[in-house]
């Protein structure tokens, strides 16, 4: 980060501001975005999502860059966070393995960040579904890019 990193003080009152209102964006609307826990101390984020049949390939399986999506949607957050609402993460790589198909219905994602330095993020990312069973993986690279939250 360019400044001073944040204190785990700092980083819980943000998180928790952040659970108690940030709004969520269309795009997190349309994955049924959902924060189950933002671990600071840790640097975790697990977050849910609902795939529905809005999100099916010809095969009948939700899209590839749906699952990426909700990956994206969690690692992106959890970076915010890590920065106590500093920064805004924009994504420059993304990597996805895809280890089975993923139908309609709850899915969880859990994130990690894998370091925070100066100007970029790396985290990774693994997405369940309603059974406890892998269907995909990601790592990311972001840069940091400061952040203002929009006037009301
Ligand atoms: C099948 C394979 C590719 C190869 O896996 P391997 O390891 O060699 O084989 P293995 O047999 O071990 O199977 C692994 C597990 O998968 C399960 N399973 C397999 N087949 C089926 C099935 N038909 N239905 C249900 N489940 C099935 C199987 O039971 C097992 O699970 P288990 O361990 O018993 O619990 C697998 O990695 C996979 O499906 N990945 C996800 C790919 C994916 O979803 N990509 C993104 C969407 S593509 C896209 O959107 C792009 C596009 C856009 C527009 C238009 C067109 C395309």
């Amino acid at each position: 980060m360019v400044t001073k990193p944040p204190t785990l003080e700092e980083l819980t009152a943000y998180r928790d501001r952040f659970m108690a209102g940030f709004p969520t964006p269309t795009s997190a609307q349309f994955l049924g975005f959902d924060v189950v826990e933002i671990d600071v101390e840790a640097g975790t984020a697990t977050i849910d999502f609902l795939a529905t049949d809005r999100m099916l390939n010809p095969a009948q399986k939700v899209q590839g860059g749906i699952l990426t999506a909700m990956m994206d949607d969690t690692m992106g957050p959890l970076m915010h966070i890590m920065s106590a609402g500093r920064m805004m993460p924009s994504t420059t790589d993304i990597h996805t393995q895809f280890h089975r198909p993923g139908l309609p219905g709850p899915m969880r994602c859990t994130a990690r960040i894998t370091r925070m330095g100066a100007t970029l993020c790396t985290s990774s990312a693994e997405l369940f579904n309603d059974k406890g069973k892998l269907l995909a993986s990601a790592i990311q690279t972001a840069m940091m890019l400061p952040f203002s939250p929009p006037q009301k």
